[in-house]
């Protein structure tokens, strides 16, 4: 199985992706260029974020193909490009060669990523897809539910990063199941850890959940985004950034 080399994030620091999605659902609300999501990367680097996260849906309801080209072109920092397991996409990603490339499931009805991957059943699809994109140079995460069954087959298939999704534990609705989440998210990390495989995570990260999870210490790196700009109506992004920043590094202890 060939893995590309590590990644080249600085630092050991917990990274934040800062994930711009939804600045380009508000933009596309009215048709127009602002707010931009160039503008919003750039923030985003002066605030502290370790990368730049976007995700091409097949349906283009936020990120668009330009978007991509732009960011590509103009920011310092690594693109995380998200995007569907298909042929479309994947041409997308080995034409700009991202830094990663996150594969995502998606369906067209859903509002937001309501799960993760099956790498299990779509072992035999995914398998060519992440190999060309590894002969690429590009690194490959897969955004899975947190199951040690998802995680074994995330390194059978020679992905060297998953991504853990944590909308289930961010959408908890009590203490228990809040912890429930929690140690599933907990097991994940450790299992992945202890099989190769770089861990990171995100999907409904907030001020108010965001410090367990950082505190895992397996985990490399977070992704957050809606909450960041929904929080940057209040306080700017800038502030909304620093602010995760802050939470984050305190859960760690730096
Ligand atoms: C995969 C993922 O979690 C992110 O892409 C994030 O959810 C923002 O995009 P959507 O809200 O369109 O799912
Ligand atoms: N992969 C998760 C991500 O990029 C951000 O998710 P969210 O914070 O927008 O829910």
């Amino acid at each position: 199985m060939s893995l590309v080399p590590p990644s080249n994030f600085p630092g050991q620091r917990l990274r934040l992706g800062v994930n711009i999605d939804h600045v380009a659902t508000i933009r596309n609300a009215r048709g127009g260029a602002h707010p931009d999501v160039l503008r919003a990367a750039h923030l985003a680097a002066d605030a502290g974020a370790d990368g730049i996260t976007a995700h091409l849906r097949e349906d283009r309801r936020h990120i668009r193909d330009s978007d991509i080209d732009r960011l590509m072109s103009e920011i310092s920092l690594p693109l995380n490009l998200e995007m569907a397991a298909t042929e479309e996409m994947l041409a997308i990603a080995l034409r700009h060669r991202p830094h990663a490339a996150c594969l995502v499931p998606e369906r067209r009805q859903e509002r937001t990523t309501e799960g993760g991957l099956d790498v299990v059943g779509g072992y035999d699809h995914l398998a060519p897809l992440i190999g060309r994109l590894n002969d690429a140079g590009i690194r490959v995460s897969l955004f899975i539910a947190p199951e040690r069954d998802q995680l074994d087959a995330a390194r059978k298939v020679g992905a060297p990063v998953v991504e853990l999704h944590t909308g289930r534990y961010a959408d908890a609705e009590d203490a228990a199941e809040v912890e429930m989440e929690l140690a599933r998210l907990a097991d994940a990390a450790r299992h992945a850890e202890a099989i190769g495989l770089e861990c990171h995570a995100g999907h409904g990260l907030r001020f108010d959940n965001v410090v367990p999870v950082a505190a895992l210490p397996q985990l490399r790196e977070l992704n957050i985004g809606h909450f960041l700009v929904g929080e940057a109506v209040f306080v700017g992004l800038e502030g909304a950034i620093r602010q995760m920043r802050v939470l984050m590094d305190q859960a760690r202890a730096i």
